[in-house]
């Protein structure tokens, strides 16, 4: 019972932070996710006091304030939040181990299943592993489900339950995935697929290459027209890039107005050829803003560094590779492409 009343309480509170975060215009980061789920969890009074008072006073959640109340009231207490999410996951699997019991024939390969996932949360899962895991719960239910047409009301809202922590999970993935700015794959994305082309390429030899890609002179582009235009700028060099790309390919942005683009089975030719398709885009185009379009901001720029993948390469290797082609690109006077 008091298993329930928690998986119910659990369910509740992720009703209630996404619609909220919509209605106060909040971004839907994972720390800004972090501070809601504690606000309508009450697990830190200080916290849910600190937000009472903005809202009362009219305060709008900016950016710099979201970061402030996650400073103060939850960074400390990360480690602490990945355990709410163990222990409410936790509380899931024991609600499930029961509801199955209860169900008795032809569940007893769910049964040896959930204890697997078990044994898994206890071995500190982080957030990806987590998600894997609750979405896993979620297919063996379904599975179910599907071979025990006699079960419970209960059980199908188990399993609605679940669906909908499935899809806060995925949600909560996706945002850590991607940078806010541009909407790109953000360096996590990039890092987690470029770790799966390495193993490809080990097992099967499957060749991939990387560019490097930096925007020139973007200094003194910021100097000039404001920062507001430099992160517009980002956004329009992001959409040439992902437009030039084919779908299996990966556009990320790798921090500040460096972008990383990695290119599955593309051989080193192959990939100068996307350099270079992606680098006359970007140039050829004059940049102009406002309502009728009157500030010229003229052309942008990009060099770019071109590596392929090579026996004993792995992810670091790689990308210091095609780093050091992006250097001898600046030194070659920028806008140009250069590869190993
Ligand atoms: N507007 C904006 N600027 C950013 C962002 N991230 C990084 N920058 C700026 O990008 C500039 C990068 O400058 P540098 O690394 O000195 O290089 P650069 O001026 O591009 O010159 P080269 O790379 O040598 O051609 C810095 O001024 C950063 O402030 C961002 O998110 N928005």
């Amino acid at each position: 019972m008091h298993n329930n009343q928690n998986l119910e309480q659990t369910s509740h509170i992720l009703h209630l932070v996404l619609p909220k975060m919509s209605e106060l215009a909040i971004p839907v980061t994972p720390e800004n996710y972090a501070i809601w789920f504690d606000y309508f969890a009450e697990t830190n009074l200080n916290l849910k006091r600190a937000i009472d008072g903005l809202i009362a006073n009219d305060v709008k959640f900016t950016p710099e304030v979201n970061l402030g109340l996650y400073n103060r009231f939850i960074e400390e207490r990360s480690p602490e939040i990945i355990e709410n999410v163990q222990i409410e996951t936790q509380i899931l699997i024991n609600s499930l181990v029961h509801k199955i019991e209860l169900l008795g024939e032809g569940t007893a390969n769910f049964s040896g299943n959930l204890t697997e996932f078990n044994q898994k949360l206890q071995s500190n899962p982080n957030l990806d592993e987590l998600t894997l895991l609750v979405m896993s719960i979620a297919a063996e239910v379904e599975q179910v489900i599907a071979s025990n047409r006699h079960m419970s009301d209960s059980l199908v809202s188990l399993s609605d339950e679940i669906a909908n922590l499935k899809s806060e999970m995925d949600n909560l993935s996706k945002v850590a995935m991607t940078d806010e700015l541009t909407s790109l794959n953000n360096r996590r994305a990039y890092e987690l697929f470029a770790a799966e082309q390495m193993t490809k390429f080990t097992d099967t030899q499957t060749v991939c290459s990387l560019l490097m890609i930096d925007i020139d002179h973007f200094k003194l582009f910021n100097e000039t027209f404001g920062h507001l235009i430099g992160d517009k700028v980002l956004a329009y060099v992001a959409l040439a890039m992902k437009h030039t790309v084919k779908g299996d390919d990966l556009v990320a942005r790798y921090g500040g107005e460096e972008f990383v683009v990695m290119l599955p089975n593309a051989k080193l030719a192959d990939a100068v050829n996307v350099a270079e398709k992606i680098r006359e885009r970007i140039s050829l185009k004059q940049l102009s803003i406002g309502k009728e379009k009157k500030q010229n901001l003229g052309h942008i720029t990009v060099s770019i560094g071109v590596a392929t993948i090579q026996t004993g390469d792995d992810a670091e290797t790689l990308l210091a590779r095609a780093d050091e082609q992006l250097y001898i690109a600046k030194k070659a006077g920028r806008n140009c492409v250069k590869y190993a």
